[in-house]
């Protein structure tokens, strides 16, 4: 098993006891490529970078990480990944400069190379200004940009990002994509990250849908939501009932009613709209059209929103980050 990838995996597997965390996963990554599970709670996403990182023995299968057999391997895998975790892993007393120049220790790199290096990054994810202040002084979105440039310090070629917006505010999220994107315009770097925020999938180049330990679907974001089809379009009208079988007599498509009003799908909404409103014999108040979400392909392969697979939060066990 080898090639030109960043990350390959054959069969991979892991299970807790009886209990299936990650189901004979097979996928590639291509280098450059930013690539993105996205899952709900317990899907077995951490689970499945846990193995790639090194963190985790699979319990079967195999899977090369920047050209290294994760079990045979591992040292090599190692140096040549960068992995940011879901929780903060910074010490808050030392400064940010202090936290980058530890790391750069502890990977050995001499001094010159580290100087420079922290240099870089510190200007990459703009907190040179803030390099002497103690990490405990800083916002979320400060901390999580500092540990992403600590998770580069040493070049890697994959870059693994676990969850890498989570709990952050929309705002800084958004920041934090920015210096995302920037780096992979400045650095050949793969980015492979598991989110369960259906916004930052959109960010990927290509994305799978994990549940219940097992990859649903694979493909672009566009190509994803292409297959789903249809725009959501939702009316307002005087009469919501009467109207949902006017949509279902006249056009023949299936209409249901909610809150919301009435809801129905069709190809080309925005063009539909006008023939809709002049047709139906029901006054229409408002129409909102919406493109399809990958919610909607989350719900076509799954069954389910992924707001509703997420269902309560799942306990964690055991050193699992
Ligand atoms: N050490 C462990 N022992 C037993 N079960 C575990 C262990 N670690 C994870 N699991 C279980 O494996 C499944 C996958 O968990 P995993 O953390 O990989 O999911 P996830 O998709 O990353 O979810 P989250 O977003 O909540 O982190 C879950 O059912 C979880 O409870």
């Amino acid at each position: 098993m080898s090639g030109p990838h960043a990350v390959l995996v054959e069969g991979l597997r892991k299970t807790y006891g009886t209990h299936e965390a990650v189901v004979d996963l097979d996928l590639a990554v291509a280098p450059g490529e930013t690539y993105g599970f996205l899952g709900p709670n317990g899907a077995g996403k951490s689970t499945t970078i846990g193995m790639l990182c090194t963190l985790l023995r699979p319990s079967a299968g195999r899977a090369e990480v920047a050209g290294h057999d994760i079990t045979r391997e591992a040292d090599a895998v190692r140096r040549g990944i960068g992995l940011v975790f879901q929780e903060s892993t910074l010490d808050g007393e030392l400064t940010a400069e202090e936290n980058l120049r530890f790391q750069a220790d502890l990977f050995g790199l001499p001094r010159a190379r580290a100087r420079r290096a922290i240099s870089e990054l510190l200007d990459l994810v703009e907190l040179t200004h803030r390099k002497d202040s103690p990490v405990r002084t800083f916002s979320g979105g400060m901390r999580r940009r500092l540990e992403i440039a600590r998770g580069l310090l040493h070049t890697p070629r994959v870059l693994f990002l676990d969850e890498p917006t989570t709990g952050l505010d929309p705002q800084t999220r958004v920041s934090i994509w920015e210096h995302l994107h920037r780096l992979r315009a400045e650095q050949e770097i793969t980015i492979f990250l598991t989110t369960h925020h259906l916004e930052e999938a959109e960010h990927c180049d290509r994305m799978a849908i994990m549940d219940q330990g097992q990859l649903v679907v694979e493909g672009t974001p566009a190509g994803l939501k292409a297959v789903v089809g249809a725009d959501l379009v939702v009316l307002r009208t005087d009469d919501d009932e009467r109207a949902a079988l006017a949509v279902q007599d006249r056009f023949g498509l299936k209409a249901d009613t909610g809150p919301d009003g009435v809801r129905l799908r069709t190809q080309d909404g925005a063009g539909f709209v006008p023939r809709l409103c002049a047709e139906l014999a029901v006054p229409v108040h408002a129409v909102t059209v919406t493109p399809p979400t990958l919610d909607d392909v989350f719900l076509h392969y799954t069954g389910r929103t992924i707001r509703e697979a997420d269902g309560p939060q799942q306990p964690h066990f055991g050193p699992r980050r």
